[in-house]
């Protein structure tokens, strides 16, 4: 049954956060926070427009008033409890909680957004993943009673310690993992043998100890917090250690499990990073290199969050690594499929695979700076105004392997063309960047998903192996490419400025794609040539104003 009613002291919003006249439904848990007089930004109407999936309320916004229309049969003691959900996902990456200074002022950024209840991501402390990883291998060689000689052993140790005391909890909180840490090094250097799993096994005491300690310290300082391990709360993956997949079943399993628990005794959820269980193995998987920002987005789409905010040590995803070029800017807005691109060719800011469940659950991503938190950082969002943007960033992929294939033509065109991909097929080796004729194919091999680089020789010379039955083969190492993100609407332009810039540094480049992406255009160049390429491309893009495009590499 419908009924019209208005809530009294209704503000009226300035006209232009609305279009003219929309109308929508809206939960009653949006409802029950409706504070109309903040709604004086574009991104609060997004906000607004993201509560509205379920459907209970139907919102009408007109000439800037927002009234309350319609409502359905809902009682109006939901609205109550509705009010405790939780809102936000707040993932704070290595760099962000690396020792105990850091933690408080994480602890206090969190309590700074009185309004939010988040779900906090956390990965380990500071480079205690390299230092795990280091660890183990030394394991492998140095005899079991050496083991509590290795240097990493001992940093590990004593940066935890130090931690927890410093930050005035209890130290068995993470005494038992780091004994089990030294046992399982013990247990490596019993068998001489590190396998992928357990290098995956080895990596979790990272952050599980560090979301131990964020959890106790707030519980220390009064607020009630509840940590979880993933692998407990229903992260499933597939077996594919050190690289794994989430699964369909993880976004229900992780809603319930977290959903439950808060409402029925809310608690902040501190969950760790990077960290799954493989369905068949059902021991713990690690999501790749950076996955914190995967487990921070499948929880935003699991639990239809408002926003993902992922908390690094730089302003936002800038216009190009800052190694390379310290005078790189903060990006402000980015579609999902621009930071795809950029994460998937190599800027380490975000997880190559992140991006997809906020896509899925069309959550925005904001990536801030938790050393400076005043700074607006990067929205990434399914849409953003493309009218006038040229070039958004430029990344590098170093270390890539180039390969030109040329038929001997044992076999037709199309033959040809399938065969060659399917040797990629069932070697299980994933090709980035191509470029083909009639008769040849050009293109490269992303090692970065391989941990021990005899594997990738070996792999190499497979490949090289099975494609020599049927063409010539080229391979051609120590190769980069550099993706040129943004508009490729104008790619004339970008590609007329790209080559000039090149022209004038003297580097040929060994290939070009354009692809099927509608964001980026990649180029191949060698290895020792390319971070110069990128500062004079940065140079010319985003720091000289050359007719068609200002300062910031947008079109004018
Ligand atoms: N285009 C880029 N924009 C921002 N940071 C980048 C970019 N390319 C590389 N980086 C690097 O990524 C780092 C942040 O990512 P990461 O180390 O994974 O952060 P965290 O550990 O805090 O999650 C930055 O310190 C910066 O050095
Ligand atoms: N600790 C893991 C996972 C992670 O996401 O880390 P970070 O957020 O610091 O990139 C790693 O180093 O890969």
């Amino acid at each position: 049954m419908a009924a019209s009613f208005q809530i009294s002291g209704v503000k009226t919003a300035p006209s232009h956060s609305f279009p003219k006249q929309t109308s929508f439904h809206c939960r009653s848990a949006f409802l029950s926070q409706l504070n109309f007089g903040s709604f004086r930004s574009t991104d609060s109407y997004r906000r607004l427009r993201h509560c509205c999936k379920s459907r209970v309320f139907k919102v009408s916004c007109e000439g800037g008033n927002v009234d309350v229309i319609e409502r359905n049969e809902v009682e109006k003691s939901t609205l109550g409890e509705a009010k405790n959900e939780l809102t936000c996902v707040m993932k704070f990456g290595g760099s962000s909680v690396a020792s105990a200074e850091r933690i408080r002022e994480v602890a206090d950024l969190i309590l700074s957004f009185p309004n939010e209840r988040p779900v906090v991501v956390l990965s380990a402390m500071g480079k205690t993943t390299n230092k795990l990883l280091l660890a183990g291998e030394k394991a492998v060689s140095c005899g079991v009673t050496k083991v509590d000689t290795i240097e990493e052993l001992g940093f590990i140790k004593e940066l935890h310690h130090r931690t927890v005391d410093e930050l005035g909890v209890e130290r068995w909180i993470v005494d038992g993992h780091l004994e089990e840490l030294e046992q399982l090094l013990k247990g490596i250097a019993m068998m001489k043998e590190l396998t992928l799993r357990t290098k995956d096994y080895i990596v979790s005491f990272g952050e599980c100890m560090s979301t131990r300690i964020f959890a106790a310290y707030l519980d220390k300082i009064g607020v009630k917090a509840r940590q979880y391990d993933a692998f407990e709360i229903g992260f499933i993956t597939t077996d594919d250690f050190t690289n794994a997949d989430i699964l369909e079943a993880t976004y229900t399993a992780v809603a319930k499990r977290l959903n439950d628990d808060w409402n029925s005794n809310p608690a902040i959820p501190i969950v760790t990073g990077f960290l799954g269980k493989g369905w068949r193995s059902c021991a713990i998987t690690t999501l790749g290199r950076g996955g914190s920002d995967l487990t921070a987005t499948t929880i935003g789409k699991a639990l239809g969050l408002r926003e993902i905010q992922v908390w690094k040590d730089v302003d936002g995803v800038l216009t190009c690594d800052p190694n390379i070029y310290s005078g790189a800017q903060p990006v402000p807005y980015l579609t999902f499929e621009e930071a795809a691109e950029l994460a998937y060719f190599g800027a380490q800011v975000l997880h190559p695979q992140s991006m997809r469940p906020a896509r899925e659950g069309d959550i925005p991503v904001r990536v801030k700076n938790s050393y400076n938190p005043n700074a607006p950082g990067t929205l990434i969002t399914g849409n953003r105004d493309m009218s006038k943007a040229v070039l958004t960033s430029i990344v590098l992929k170093r270390n890539v392997t180039m390969l030109d294939i040329v038929s001997t033509r044992m076999l037709g065109q199309f033959g040809f063309l399938a065969k060659v991909f399917s040797i990629f097929e069932d070697l299980g080796i994933s090709v980035d960047v191509v470029a083909t004729s009639e008769v040849s194919i050009s293109l490269t091999l992303d090692p970065s998903k391989l941990w021990s680089r005899e594997l990738i020789q070996q792999e190499l010379d497979h490949v090289v192996e099975e494609l020599e039955k049927i063409a010539v083969v080229n391979l051609l190492q120590h190769r980069s490419i550099i993706s040129l993100i943004g508009n490729v609407q104008r790619s004339s332009l970008i590609l007329e400025k790209a080559f000039n810039v090149l022209r004038t540094n003297g580097v040929n480049v060994q290939m070009i794609s354009q692809g099927a992406s509608k964001v980026n255009i990649s180029l191949v160049v060698n290895d020792n040539e390319a971070e110069e390429c990128v500062r004079a491309l940065h140079s010319s893009f985003f720091e000289s104003e050359l007719p068609g495009l200002d300062k910031c590499g947008s079109a004018n």
